[in-house]
């Protein structure tokens, strides 16, 4: 079987980066990387079957979650999180002039400007910043124009040939991105799982009514069992106005009998409640 792998594309991006780190954890004989135009189509890929795995960025440590990656997620069914990867992510400033005075734009995914907001501010007042569906997508507007610049990577620089006119433009110096790889629960044959001390367990809920103390109730069948909660994230239900969809990663593997028992009370406090399942984390330097 050859293993096919979807992550944002155009080829070069950090989520192609992070699929190829992946692999270099395992030794898979035949794997396929599949470039998308954007993170949801990636996640879609593999809920269709397209592909075995997706790659898709979760959360940024200056800039939060990407909450497409949690919405897609919400909105597909029978997927599961096997694996996350924590990488460092240093951005550089491309452009075909070395003059910053010259530049008149600045392209990047959202994620990768927010990361680099403050170096613009300083450095680039001048210039409008423009939203990409990818870092590497940008580059194409490096390719065509004079006045434009891009915020990628500096292996993408390289892969389409471009010159890099700063090096470490982001604003924190330990810039990290977490990515989550996601499969089909029922696909066979995938790369083992890679163990660590640091297992997490991700669920997704949405509440019956907008009643006051109902997100407390939830989030004490958490505090009751000791299960330490390392993120909650809320976003727009979009079926009205102030409701809301709750992201949870739990310090605990679904396998323990405390997460079981957390589960099933869930159950009956929430409407819709998504396991997506256990996963070990893997810090890549
Ligand atoms: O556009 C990319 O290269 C991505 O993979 C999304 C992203 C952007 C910035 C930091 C991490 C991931």
């Amino acid at each position: 079987m050859t293993l096919s792998i979807a992550h944002l594309g155009p080829p070069g991006t950090y989520a192609e980066q992070a699929a190829l780190a992946y692999l270099d954890l395992h030794s898979t004989p035949s794997t396929t990387l599949r470039p998308y135009a954007s993170i949801a189509r990636t996640i879609q890929s593999t809920a269709q079957g397209e592909t075995h795995l997706t790659i898709a960025p979760i959360e940024n440590s200056i800039e939060g979650s990407v909450a497409t990656t949690l919405d897609t997620l919400w909105q597909c069914s029978d997927l599961q999180i096997r694996q996350a990867l924590v990488l460092p992510i240093r951005h550089v400033l491309i452009a075909q002039t070395p003059n910053l005075q010259k530049i008149k734009a600045v392209y990047s995914h959202p994620q990768a400007l927010g990361q680099c907001q403050r170096w613009l501010a300083t450095n680039l007042p001048q210039t409008t910043a423009i939203a990409t569906n990818s870092t590497t997508e940008a580059l194409q507007y490096v390719q065509a124009d004079p006045s434009a610049a891009a915020i990628s990577s500096e292996r993408a620089a390289q892969l389409y040939e471009l010159p890099i006119v700063q090096r470490t433009i982001q604003d924190h110096p330990d810039n990290c991105t977490r990515f989550w790889v996601i499969n089909q629960q029922k696909t066979a044959d995938l790369p083992p799982v890679i163990e660590t001390d640091q297992t997490y367990t991700s669920l997704a809920f949405s509440l019956p009514a907008n009643q006051p103390g109902a997100l407390l109730k939830t989030l004490q069948i958490f505090a009751e069992r000791s299960i330490n909660l390392s993120r909650i994230e809320s976003r727009p239900s979009r079926r009205s106005m102030g409701d809301y969809v709750f992201f949870i990663d739990a310090e605990i593997s679904a396998e323990q009998t405390t997460f079981h028992s957390a589960l099933e009370q869930l159950q009956a406090s929430t409407e819709v409640l998504k396991s997506f399942g256990s996963y070990p984390l893997v810090t890549i330097s």
